[in-house]
């Protein structure tokens, strides 16, 4: 890299940024100028700073779109089940293959993404992604069977892969690099707004016994067709389009975006920096296999996927999911307050993501992660704590039915609580006299219903009253305090951090060339691993109990701090072109970075929460 590299001082941190690029953002409001020509310039860049279009929102919104519909795709599904599942008579099976079924597509139609939207283009992908949410939703809220639905879902799935790896892109593209965390985090915050609308509209449509699920999935209709519309008139990304050499028209819609200002410095300098990416990326043969051969390229694929891996590893989609249960040990009995409730859980992830737009300028993207990465560790085990609480104080069956058919029946051995909801063919059957549990037992769950036991008091809902209750998933406990605590705290550290950085992230590391490939392997690693945690949940639960599941959970967000303090390094502030940079050095340099000043080495590191500068001869290491 040898003179390519300049050191500057960044407002108080040191920074690695090219030569050429001296007037570049980060550096322009700190670099002394001297010359009249030099202050017009910074006063220049500085205007172009702090006027920023509005177009650039516009288009950031329409785009988002596309994370709302993700959000509201995927957490409509639950509520839409409850009532699906009595009226088209779903098995279990079918359950689990109807709610997998989209996370799958949406797995492989991410890896399809990268490979249309390096054909098509950005623009085509998001009009591609918001046809198939239509049509999928159309199919959803009109099928007449089970096999119909799958077709929807699957359909939905393949729109889901296609957004969750271009939207991303396509704002980071158009974004200047002041803005450009912020606007790429605002799709994550359109996610979470789309799962807290949709557990709103899960509540409202729950009281419509039939057809209910018709509307909750049909509503998604309409945000999709805004967007197709809307992207009809918007324009492509300007760096895509010097990529395949449609440079006039790239000039259009960069003065387009920037609203008319003075553009001629950025275009050359996206041109020169494309045109030197492509030089320096390694021969010929299909992307990935370039990605993968070519040291920066493979350090930063490597970053990427590990976020989104360790995003998903710290069971967010879990934790959301088994939100209701967890009310419901605190003592929420009544299910429709407890879909309501679950909203809660929504709205906090939404706000707390809203928080992480607003941080990720101001402290980097680099603090921010291994912030929420600490806390999202710490609440995982008060969570587990809270479990254990319970495990430990967990009531005792006493009252042992004498009917012939628990004789065949596992949970008649149960003599605690505990086991006996774990079983997942078992709950929980009791009476509640102040705070005392009288006539407890443990009975086999109705195979139709869940909320119900297969016979006996709690088999019917006329005949549990006389405070008789059914648990099932959940035992009765004086700790559920802790576990709600627990879970409060938990989407309070994870949502501003761990849950946009990964996309936000990904969206900036690559050099132009092998953004979509990389974005697509990223999303790809979302969406594989996402499945992989919501389907094992269960099962963990019942090998370890539900704190030995959450203990395992903060335990593997403890190794994605570990993954995040050792090879994650600060993106803020650069332009794209510039980032390919910090993948040139070995990877795990624990946010150490190198820097060559004069015929010297300079090693500055950024500790997790504060910033300070070693200058160390470190040549050697070079
Ligand atoms: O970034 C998002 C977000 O945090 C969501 O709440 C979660 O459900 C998704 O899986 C994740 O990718």
């Amino acid at each position: 890299m040898g003179e390519r590299w300049k050191k500057v001082n960044d407002g108080g941190e040191r920074s690695l940024i090219k030569a050429p690029s001296s007037a570049s953002i980060t550096s322009s409001s700190t670099t002394t100028t001297t010359t009249t020509g030099d202050l017009e310039r910074a006063a220049r860049k500085q205007f172009q700073q702090d006027v920023t279009p509005g177009f650039v929102y516009v288009l950031a919104v329409f785009s988002a779109l596309g994370g709302f519909l993700f959000g509201y795709d995927t957490g409509v599904i639950s509520g839409a089940m409850l009532l699906l599942k009595r009226e088209l008579d779903l098995s279990a099976l079918w359950q689990e293959v109807l709610i997998s079924s989209t996370v799958a597509a949406a797995a492989l139609s991410a890896l399809l993404g990268g490979f249309l939207n390096g054909l098509f283009g950005r623009r085509v992908c998001i009009l591609l992604a918001s046809f198939f949410f239509t049509v999928g939703g159309i199919v959803l809220s009109t099928a007449p069977g089970k096999e119909a639905f799958l077709t929807g879902r699957l359909i939905v799935g393949v729109g889901l892969g296609i957004a969750s790896m271009t939207v991303p892109v396509y704002i980071a593209e158009a974004s200047p690099p002041q803005l450009r965390g912020q606007l790429v985090t605002v799709n994550t915050l359109f996610i979470t707004g789309g799962q807290f609308t949709a557990s709103l509209v899960d509540g409202a449509f729950s009281y419509l016994q039939h057809d209910g699920w018709r509307y909750m999935l049909g509503l998604s209709v309409l945000p999709a067709v805004l967007q197709f519309v809307g992207f009809l008139f918007l324009p492509e990304s300007p760096r895509w389009l010097i990529q395949r050499g449609l440079t006039q028209k790239a000039r259009r819609v960069l003065s387009q975006i920037r609203g008319n200002q003075n553009i001629d410095e950025e275009y050359d300098s996206i041109k020169n920096s494309i045109e030197e990416e492509e030089k320096d990326s390694g021969g010929d043969g299909p992307v990935i296999w370039r990605m993968l051969t070519y040291p920066p390229t493979r350090r930063a694929l490597l970053v990427g996927c590990g976020l989104q891996m360790f995003q998903q590893l710290s069971g967010i989609n879990t934790v959301m999911y088994y939100s209701a249960t967890i009310l419901q040990m605190s003592g929420v009995r009544d299910d429709r307050l407890a879909i309501w409730l679950a909203g809660l859980t929504t709205l906090t992830n939404f706000l707390f993501t809203l928080l992480g737009v607003w941080l990720v300028e101001r402290v980097g993207r680099r603090k921010l992660t291994l912030g929420s990465i600490i806390g999202t560790c710490l609440s995982l085990s008060l969570l587990a704590i809270g479990f254990l609480m319970s495990a430990q104080h967990s009531p005792p069956v006493t009252f042992h039915p004498l009917d012939p058919a628990m004789a065949n029946s596992t949970c008649s051995k149960y003599q605690l609580c505990e086991p006996c909801m774990l079983d997942p063919g078992c709950g929980f059957c009791y009476r509640e006299n102040g705070s005392a549990l009288l006539t407890s037992s443990c009975v086999p769950v109705n195979k139709a219903s869940t909320e119900q036991a297969a016979w006996g008091r709690c088999s019917n809902s006329s005949l549990m009253k006389d405070q008789t209750y059914w648990a099932y998933n959940y035992c009765p406990t004086s700790y559920s305090w802790l576990v709600l605590l627990g879970l409060v705290l938990y989407l309070a550290a994870f949502a501003p951090g761990m849950g946009p950085m990964p996309w936000t992230i990904n969206s900036e590391i690559y050099p132009l060339w092998a953004r979509s490939t990389g974005n697509a392997c990223a999303a790809g690693v979302n969406w594989t691993f996402n499945i992989l945690v919501s389907l094992t949940f269960l099962h963990l639960a019942q090998f370890f109990t539900y704190y030995g599941a959450f203990f395992l959970y903060s335990s593997l967000a403890l190794l994605g701090f570990i993954f995040i303090y050792g090879c994650l390094p600060e993106t803020k502030g650069r332009r794209l072109e510039e980032i390919e940079a910090l993948f040139e050095n070995q990877l795990c340099s624990c946010g150490y970075m190198w820097s060559r000043e004069n015929s010297s080495c300079i090693c500055s590191t950024i500790m997790p929460f504060y910033t300070y500068h070693v200058s160390i001869k470190c040549c050697s290491s070079l």
